[in-house]
């Protein structure tokens, strides 16, 4: 296992490229599994998750080529194999392998995912979906086994608007026969990305970005050539640290739409955001004001920029209160910047966060954005070396953030963990 090393205390200044998002990616991947030819993905982002998902995919039969942001998977030899065990349970998503695997063969046999565990994490949304198609669906041993003679097309009402459920669900009923309508669908930019392959795939929905999302199945679903959005949440980490450092930083290839809360909550800060048809550049100031947040699914304030966040808050005059409405006890990042000198403390699914300077400490990344929270704590700090450990879980979902920050300036390092390896 290896650490990060960061000697912080620099502003953040310069020019950053952020690369395809990845929970478009984690999703994008298997829906190719639905087709009988190759689809390429361009913009795909290199980070660990693609990476288990494209070894998955080998295992399964797909013969998957990679060449930097580019995939080819030509799924034309795939077969219906369960995968109780092994690399699922080393990532979240792979619980779109349930959908995309029900939308082939009509079965699928899958371990329960893994990936960030920051809270239980149900999926009983996108077995209600499967079952509305048709399905059976057990639980055997800790794995999901779902099978269907034929997938019919239904009316489905998600209690919550899962991102998950609503992304699997659309992979599986592509190939039912028949409408289904989804009601209460979640409406995170991921989820038109993923309807945008599909019918490039030759699959029929409408309504994707909306809370009411229209399927017809199709018998075949066809290769085609995809480029992935950009990722919106390491987009917004770096707004942060930018801000955070006091830096001056040009974020290129974004979305700017995609990340109205997060300017709209560093202005309210104080902080300069200028924004432009495919970049955003944060301008820090040298004093910033404390706010409120609060997070919520799409269009409102990104959970996943929750962790990062509260770190900026530190920086910030006064008490600023932060409430995650979507995960109400994501908050393994708080003791670890307490270990840096941040006086927060929790409050049912709120953090109440007094700002002050943050000290150079050894800490731990619990998970992906504790991650990042942590990383941007480390960079505001003004004298010694903070130590991340955990780096496995940020390498999850920052594509080359180690050179990515050494080019805006910042003073920053992997070095083995020999702690953890003992
Ligand atoms: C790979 C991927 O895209 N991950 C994202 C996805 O996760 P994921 O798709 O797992 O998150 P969901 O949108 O499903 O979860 C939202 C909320 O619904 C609840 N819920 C969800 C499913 C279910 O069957 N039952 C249920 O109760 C969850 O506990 C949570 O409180 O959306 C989350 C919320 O934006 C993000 O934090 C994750 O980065
Ligand atoms: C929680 C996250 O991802 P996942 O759902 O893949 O664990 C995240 O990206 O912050």
């Amino acid at each position: 296992m290896e650490k990060l090393m960061i000697r912080g205390g620099r502003p953040l200044c310069g020019t950053v490229q952020i690369s395809g998002a990845k929970n478009s990616a984690v999703a994008l991947v298997p829906a190719a599994l639905l087709a009988e030819s190759e689809v390429v993905l361009d913009n795909l982002p290199i980070i660990s998750d693609v990476a288990v998902y494209s070894e998955i995919l080998q295992e399964l039969g797909a013969v998957v080529k990679r060449d930097g942001d580019m995939m080819r998977i030509d799924p034309s030899k795939l077969s219906s194999k369960p995968m109780p065990n092994g690399k699922v349970k080393l990532l979240r998503a792979s619980y779109y392998l349930m959908g995309a695997m029900l939308g082939r063969f009509g079965e699928a046999m899958i371990g329960l995912p893994g990936g960030c565990n920051f809270e239980p994490r149900p999926i009983d949304q996108h077995i209600k979906g499967f079952e509305a198609l048709g399905a059976t669906v057990t639980n055997e041993h800790g794995s999901i086994r779902i099978s269907a003679k034929q997938l019919r097309g239904a009316k489905i009402y998600l209690d919550v608007a899962s991102v998950g459920a609503t992304i699997n669900i659309m992979l599986a009923a592509s190939r039912a026969q028949g409408l289904t309508i989804i009601e209460n669908a979640a409406k995170e930019p991921e989820i038109i990305d993923v309807a945008t392959l599909l019918n490039a795939m030759g699959a029929k929905i409408k309504g994707a970005g909306t809370e009411t999302i229209r399927i017809e199945g199709v018998a075949r679903l066809h290769g085609c050539r995809h480029s992935i959005i950009p990722d919106r949440i390491q987009a917004g980490t770096y707004m942060i640290a930018a801000a955070a450092t006091r830096g001056d930083v040009l974020i290129d290839n974004v979305i700017p739409k995609h990340l109205e809360a997060m300017t709209a909550k560093l202005e309210e800060m104080g902080v300069q955001v200028i924004e432009m048809d495919e970049s955003i550049r944060i301008v820090g100031g040298p004093g910033y004001s404390s706010i409120d947040v609060k997070a919520l699914v799409y269009p409102g304030f990104p959970t996943d920029l929750q962790s990062p966040m509260t770190t900026l808050l530190t920086q910030a005059k006064g008490v600023s209160i932060l409430t995650d409405y979507v995960y109400g006890t994501r908050f393994k990042h708080v003791p670890e910047l307490a270990r840096m000198g941040a006086n927060i403390r929790v409050e049912g699914r709120s953090a109440v966060i007094e700002g002050g300077k943050l000290n150079a400490a050894k800490v731990r990344a619990a998970d992906l954005r504790a991650g990042a929270a942590l990383v941007v704590a480390a960079l505001t700090v003004e004298e010694g070396i903070t130590e991340i450990s955990g780096v496995e879980y940020i390498d999850r979902g920052y594509d080359n953030l180690v050179e990515n920050l050494r080019r805006l300036g910042a003073d920053v390092w992997r070095e083995t963990d020999l702690d953890s390896s003992s």
